[in-house]
């Protein structure tokens, strides 16, 4: 659904920039019409096993009974699937006035005032399209057919919300990327450039936006677009470039190995921007790699080098003074798994990694390997992708996910590359992109 709503946006036209200064993009709803969508909740039929899918978003209910000694509804839609809700779940979510505030969209009733054992005392259907719960103190809730479809507890409707939630869908890549580019302008002005600018930010981890003025302040813009940026020790925008006495590898004309930003902090920025405003002649190219895909590719390969490196806590540190001063030490995984033991993260600098090592030293060569192993994947030809920034390019991508270098440069007299750089945290991102599609598809 995410990939024919992105190719829907894909074909759309445009609004012509060049107009526009503002940071902030015009309100009204697009032209893009929320063409048919398909249903995001399937239910249970009353065969044990076999799911239904609803014919259409269109919420009907035929009928409507309690079930397990009324601890649970069960919702009979039209085309003959069945919701089953448990009534604690119903009356926690009572949608009343005295239950909910809907000013803040956000529960009024006190947990404390819940009995997790309720039943439902009495239950009714109102013309198809409302069912209405007596309690047993006499309170009385309503819920609509469609609000009720969504929250479905079926494993389907479950992942379905969970997709349009949090958009989890992956492209992975290697050297064959191919790097999105949008008009930095449009994004700023155009609702749809900056919906597919942060669409595929989130599934392919990094997009190109080009043709910036080339000076310093267009990543503030750019902040405004999507609400905020996320500040640092190195101060709320930060300029990439030979500086002496330099606080950090990255402010040296050197070679940056692949890395991932900032993970001395415990919760590293998700999003990174990098504006170039001046670029050196020879030298100073630009080197991506889909971090999470390669680490898909060592589990595989290698699944003990992956075992010691989403395991072991590896110190890093940043001492030194930018913004303000700052001492900072943290313990990561360079490979953050989730609970099914996918990667989700990568933590690794090389130039922040501590001298400390708090591991036993019988398991220190292990872990030098397990990394040796990964870091050689990782600049295989197959995965890494290169390209030189041009002055007006801001290239911004998933810190998370990616890994990113620079090829060395030589120092001159005068400063001779200059790129200004952002970070933004994903929850922002994201909080932008729901709302972008809201207004352009009329939905959630
Ligand atoms: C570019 N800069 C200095 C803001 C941060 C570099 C990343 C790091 O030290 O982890
Ligand atoms: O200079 C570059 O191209 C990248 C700089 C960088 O990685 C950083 O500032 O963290
Ligand atoms: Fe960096
Ligand atoms: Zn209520």
């Amino acid at each position: 659904m995410w990939a024919a709503v992105a190719s829907a946006l894909l074909r759309a036209k445009v609004r012509q920039a060049g107009t526009c200064s503002l940071p902030r993009g015009p309100k009204g709803r697009s032209a893009v019409a929320a063409a048919a969508l398909p249903p995001r909740c399937w239910q249970r039929t009353a065969r044990a096993g076999h799911t239904a899918q609803p014919r259409s978003m269109k919420a009907e209910i035929q009928k409507v009974e309690a079930l397990e000694e009324n601890h649970f509804v069960c919702v009979h839609w039209e085309d003959g699937s069945e919701s089953r809700f448990p009534c604690v779940w119903l009356r926690d979510n009572c949608q009343c006035p005295d239950c909910f505030l809907d000013s803040a969209k956000a529960r009024k009733l006190l947990f404390e005032d819940l009995d997790v054992n309720i039943v439902v005392k009495d239950v009714t259907l109102t013309d198809g399209k409302k069912i209405s719960v007596t309690w047993p103190d006499e309170h009385t809730s309503e819920y609509e057919a469609k609000w009720l479809k969504k929250r479905c507890f079926s494993e389907e409707a479950r992942e379905e919300m969970r997709k349009d939630l949090f958009l989890p869908e992956r492209q992975y890549w290697g050297s064959d990327l191919q790097l999105l580019e949008l008009p930095f302008e449009e994004v700023l002005c155009s609702d749809e450039s900056a919906y597919k600018w942060l669409c595929t930010l989130k599934k392919v981890g990094i997009v190109l936006l080009t043709g910036a003025p080339a000076q310093q302040g267009e990543l503030v813009k750019l902040g405004h677009r999507i609400g905020f940026l996320r500040l640092t020790f190195y101060g709320p925008t930060w300029q990439v470039q030979d500086k002496t006495d330099a606080n950090n590898v990255a402010y040296t004309t050197g070679k940056l190995s692949f890395h991932t930003d900032y993970p001395v902090m415990q919760h590293p920025p998700g999003v990174q921007f990098l504006h170039c405003i001046k670029q050196t002649a020879a030298g100073g190219e630009s080197e991506v790699v889909d971090g999470l895909h390669v680490a898909n590719k060592l589990k595989k390969q290698n699944p003990q080098a992956f075992q010691i490196l989403s395991s072991t806590a590896v110190d890093y540190t940043d001492v030194g003074v930018d913004y303000c001063d700052f001492a900072m030490q943290c313990k990561q995984k360079i490979i953050d798994i989730d609970y099914r033991g996918q990667a989700v993260r990568i933590n690794y600098n090389n130039a922040t990694r501590d001298t400390v090592l708090d591991i036993p030293a019988e398991k220190v060569r292990p872990f030098y390997a397990a990394l040796k192993e990964f870091d050689d994947l990782l600049n295989s030809r197959e995965h890494k992708f290169t390209y030189k920034m041009k002055p007006g390019d801001v290239v911004t991508f998933d810190n998370w996910r990616l890994l990113h270098g620079r090829r060395s440069y030589r120092s001159g007299a005068t400063v001779t590359r200059h790129l200004e750089g952002a970070y933004a945290d994903w929850d922002v991102v994201m909080s932008r992109l729901r709302i972008l599609r809201k207004r352009l598809l009329g939905r959630n």
